[in-house]
Order: C-alpha cells, then structure tokens, then sequence
C-alpha cells in the first residue's frame, strides 16, 4: 500500500486549484467549441449559448471515441522495431518502452515482459523488462536482423496506417466531412473517458507499491491526487499508458480532425483555403515529427516526474484533438483571405520556429544519449554533482529553454494565418505561453533540486529562461 500525505511541495494552487481546474479545463474546452462555430466568435465573451445534455451526448460518439483508442491501442501492440529503456525510477530500474518511429536497429520480440509472461506483474514496475531487454540487447548487433517481420510498425507508421485506413475509408464513402459536425459530442465523449479512466488510475494506484508513485500527486488529498496522477507510469504488463496516450490516440486524432475540417470546407466553398492548408500543414509536421522523434518523450517530464491523473488524461484524450484543432475549427467559419507573400512569411516564421525546436530538443536528446556523439561533443559543459552534465553552449547556451521558444514562434505561426480580426486563433499562443511559464519555473525547481550549486553557475551563466535578453 502506497504511504499518503508525501511532503512534496503542492503544485497547481493546491486542492482548491485542482479542484477549479478539474471544472475550468473542460469548460473552456466546450466554450472554445461552442465560439468556434458562432459568428462573433468572441474568445471573452459568453458562449453563444449552453447546449442541451441532448446535444453533448451521443452513443455514437462514445462508441467511435472507443473505436479509435481501440484502433491505435491495436497498433502500438504490434511488434516494436526497438525497444528503448526509460530514464532510472526510484527503485533505479528502468522501464523498457517499444519505439518504432524511426527504423529502428533490429527488431525485439513485441514486449520482454512477454517472454517472461510469469513475472508480468513485476515488469509493471520495471525489474523484469529491464533485465529481459539488456539480455536482448546483448545479441550480436544484427543477428535480430531476421527476426524483424516486414509488419512491424509504431508510433510514425501508426499515423501513416492511420491515414491510409482513413483514406480507403472516405474512398468507400466514409463521411470524414461530417465530422465536424460532430465535435461537440465527441469532445464529450473524450472527456467523459479522461474522467473514468483517470478515476480507474486512481484506483489503481492505491495498491501500487511506493516505487511506482510519482513524487507529486500523493498528497493524500483525493481531488489534488486525481487531478494530478499518483503512479507515475501506470502499466497492465507492458502496456504503458501514459506513453500510448501521451503521442498516439490525441495527436494523431488532432490530425485527423484537421483533415476533416479541411474536406468540410472544400465541399462548402469549392476547394480549401489557402489558409486551411497552412495551419493543416504546419501541425501536421508538429504531430510527425512528435511522432517521428518519439523516443525524445521518454526525457520530458510528463513521463519522469508527473503522475498520470485527470490532468494528462484529459490533456492527451481530449484537450490537445478539440482545442488544438481550434484555429481550423475557426478558418472554416470565418473563411480568411491570405496573399502568397503573407503566406511566405508565415511559413518562414514557422520554419524558423521548427529549426531552433528541432535544434534544440535534438541537441539535448542526443547528449544525454551519449555526451561523446560528434554533433554535441564540441559543445561546452559544465559538471554538476550527479555526474550529469549541463550544456552551456549552442542551443542550451542561448536561453535556459530554447525548445520552448521554437515552439512559441510556431504557436505564433499557427494563428497568423486567422487574421488578426479575432482573439480566438490566439488562444492557442495565450494558453501555450501561460503554461511553458509554468512549466519553466516547474522545471527549474527540479532542477535547482537535482542539480544544486551547478544549476546556480548555469543560471548565471545563461541568465534568460525563454526569449534572449526579454524572459
Ligand atoms: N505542444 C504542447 O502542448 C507542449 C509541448 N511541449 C514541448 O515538449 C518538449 C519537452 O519539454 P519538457 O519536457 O518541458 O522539458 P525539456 O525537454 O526542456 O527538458 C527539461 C530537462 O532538460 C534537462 N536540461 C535542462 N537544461 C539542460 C542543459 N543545459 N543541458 C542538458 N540538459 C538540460 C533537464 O533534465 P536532465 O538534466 O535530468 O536531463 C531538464 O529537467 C519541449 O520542446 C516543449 O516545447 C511541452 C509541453 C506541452
Ligand atoms: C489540460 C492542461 C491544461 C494541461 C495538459 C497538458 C498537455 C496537453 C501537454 C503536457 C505535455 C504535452 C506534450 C505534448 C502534447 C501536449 C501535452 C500532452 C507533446 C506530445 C506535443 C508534441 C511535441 O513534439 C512533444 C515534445 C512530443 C510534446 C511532449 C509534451
């Protein structure tokens, strides 16, 4: 049994802002969908008007909801190309994790837990997986060569299944257009699902050993705890299901409701606008490459340090397709008349955006793989009393978070294509710009944690958090 009330500091106002938020976050959902589709669309205003239960609730919402995390459950069960190990947990195991977004090395049979099916509840928590990969890794490079069926896919290729499944369909007469119209009972299906689902984690986690328990999260507090997730990666064997919801099912469902969008509007105005086709193709490189670099999560925070509760089951299955979707929600209401040098503009902006994320987050990635890779060895260092050590130049010399900065100018690159007549498409720019503050500062408590004095020479070192000489 999990011991409660752990003394880590409270994070999100608490019990009572967990509580606002467990309300707020959802709200804002259905407002932003709702005001999408009104014609003043105004962000800050009240909602056009406050649907009937009847038209949030559909069981075929809920069915397809289910149908898709059915689906992409399906794929990321399919044979991994790799397997990678996760960051040390508290017990220093690792987690093993199926990568499949890049051709990987040699194909691993589907997930090590299985061929030590009796030991399957411990690899929940990473002994077993752990021990059963390095004995996998241990075979000569390439002799798993054969091994590999031509079948076997992953994150990336589950996008591009995804589509091909989707496009035969709408060949056979699938009604991807009518999608759209079927936003605000989807979204509720989604969150009535976050909500079950997290409540199920909840369950879970009271008979999870300590080990498995994030360090936030466990406050003992029932609504803090559900809101922000107490076992840190939950798993039934070896499905993992913060890392299966954290890429697949929402970002790839975000895609797809672009699609949708998209087609809608060529059949109500002819063909898609120039515009549609920026914010479609500039957030499906954003979802690609997620998907495509998909390893690189396995360092963020959502996986190392968060909890997997209301907040990241929301967020994966319902924030990130409904309201990351909203700037095409909104271009086929209000239709936004865009010049070829306008659009040149946006698409560098975008690209310039893309190339310091890219840059950076691959940088980071690649050095803590193997500090001595030529792409980063050249780089200065500075050590730090784990061992570790923090990079001081190139992209992590710049500011103290240069992938978040690449990530606001194409947050910014986003909108842009809206116009400026509304506040809506920015919503998107607002709400990401509040919560990388947030995460910043977040992030660098556990890092003035973990790191101490050399985290203070770091600081001085490179005095800005996100944007040089402004933040
Ligand atoms: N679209 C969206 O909704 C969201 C997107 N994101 C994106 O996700 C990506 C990941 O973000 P996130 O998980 O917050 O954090 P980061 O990828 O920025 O990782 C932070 C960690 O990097 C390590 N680090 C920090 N500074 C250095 C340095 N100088 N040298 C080497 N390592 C360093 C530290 O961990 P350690 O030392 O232990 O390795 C630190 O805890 C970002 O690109 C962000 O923009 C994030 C949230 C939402
Ligand atoms: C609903 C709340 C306000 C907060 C929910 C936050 C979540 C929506 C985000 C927390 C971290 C995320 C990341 C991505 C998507 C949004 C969430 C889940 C990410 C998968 C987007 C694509 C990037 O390339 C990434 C680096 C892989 C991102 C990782 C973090």
């Amino acid at each position: 049994m999990a011991p409660q009330g752990s003394r880590a500091e409270l994070e999100f106002g608490g019990p009572l802002g967990a509580a606002a938020l467990l309300l707020l976050l959802p709200a804002t959902m259905f407002h932003l969908l709702l005001v999408a589709r009104s014609g003043p669309a105004r962000l800050l205003g009240p909602p056009p008007y406050l649907p009937e239960l009847e038209e949030l609730w559909s069981p075929w919402a809920l069915l397809l909801c289910l149908t898709w995390l059915g689906l992409q459950a399906a794929l990321y069960l399919l044979p991994a190309r790799k397997v990678a190990e996760g960051q040390e947990l508290k017990d220093k195991s690792r987690l093993s994790y199926p990568i499949n977004g890049r051709r990987g090395f040699h194909w691993l049979p589907p997930h090590p837990s299985s061929l030590h099916s009796q030991h399957c509840c411990h690899s929940m928590y990473g002994e077993v997986a752990g021990v059963a990969l390095r004995k996998l890794k241990c075979l000569p490079n390439g002799s798993g060569q054969g091994l590999r069926p031509p079948w076997a896919l992953g994150c990336f290729q589950a996008l591009v299944l995804t589509a091909l499944l989707v496009g035969l369909g709408v060949l056979a007469g699938l009604p991807l257009s009518a999608l759209p119209e079927m936003l605000l009972p989807l979204a509720f299906a989604a969150t009535l699902i976050a909500f079950i689902f997290s409540l199920l984690l909840y369950l879970k986690a009271l008979v999870a050993p300590a080990s498995a328990l994030a360090p936030g999260g466990n406050s003992g507090n029932p609504i803090y705890d559900f809101f922000l997730g107490r076992e840190l990666n939950p798993r039934i064997c070896s499905f993992d299901f913060k890392y299966f919801c954290e890429l697949r099912p929402g970002l790839i469902g975000w895609v797809l409701i672009n699609l949708a969008l998209l087609m809608q509007e060529a059949e109500l105005r002819g063909s898609p606008s120039l515009a549609m086709w920026l914010v479609n193709g500039f957030q499906l490189l954003y979802v690609g490459d997620a998907l495509w670099h998909e390893e690189a999560v396995l360092t963020t925070m959502d996986i190392i340090h968060d909890g997997f509760g209301f907040m990241l089951a929301f967020g994966d299955l319902a924030w990130v397709p409904f309201t990351y979707s909203l700037q095409a929600q909104f271009l086929l209401y209000h239709p936004e008349p865009l010049g070829l040098p306008l659009a040149s503009v946006i698409c560098l902006i975008n690209a310039v955006g893309y190339y310091i994320f890219r840059g950076a987050n691959s940088q980071k990635n690649a050095f803590r793989k193997n500090p001595s890779d030529p792409r980063v060895a050249d780089l200065e260092t500075i050590s730090t009393a784990t061992g570790r050590r923090l990079l001081v130049s190139g992209w992590w010399g710049m500011v103290r978070h240069p992938n978040y900065l690449g990530d606001l100018i194409m947050a910014l690159a986003w909108s842009l294509p809206c116009g400026v007549s509304h506040l809506l498409p920015y919503f998107y720019l607002l709400y990401f710009t509040a919560l990388l503050v947030h995460r910043e500062a977040r992030d660098e408590q556990q890092c003035l944690r973990k790191y101490g004095l050399a985290w203070h020479a770091y600081c001085r070192r490179v005095p800005y958090r996100i944007v040089p000489y402004i933040y």
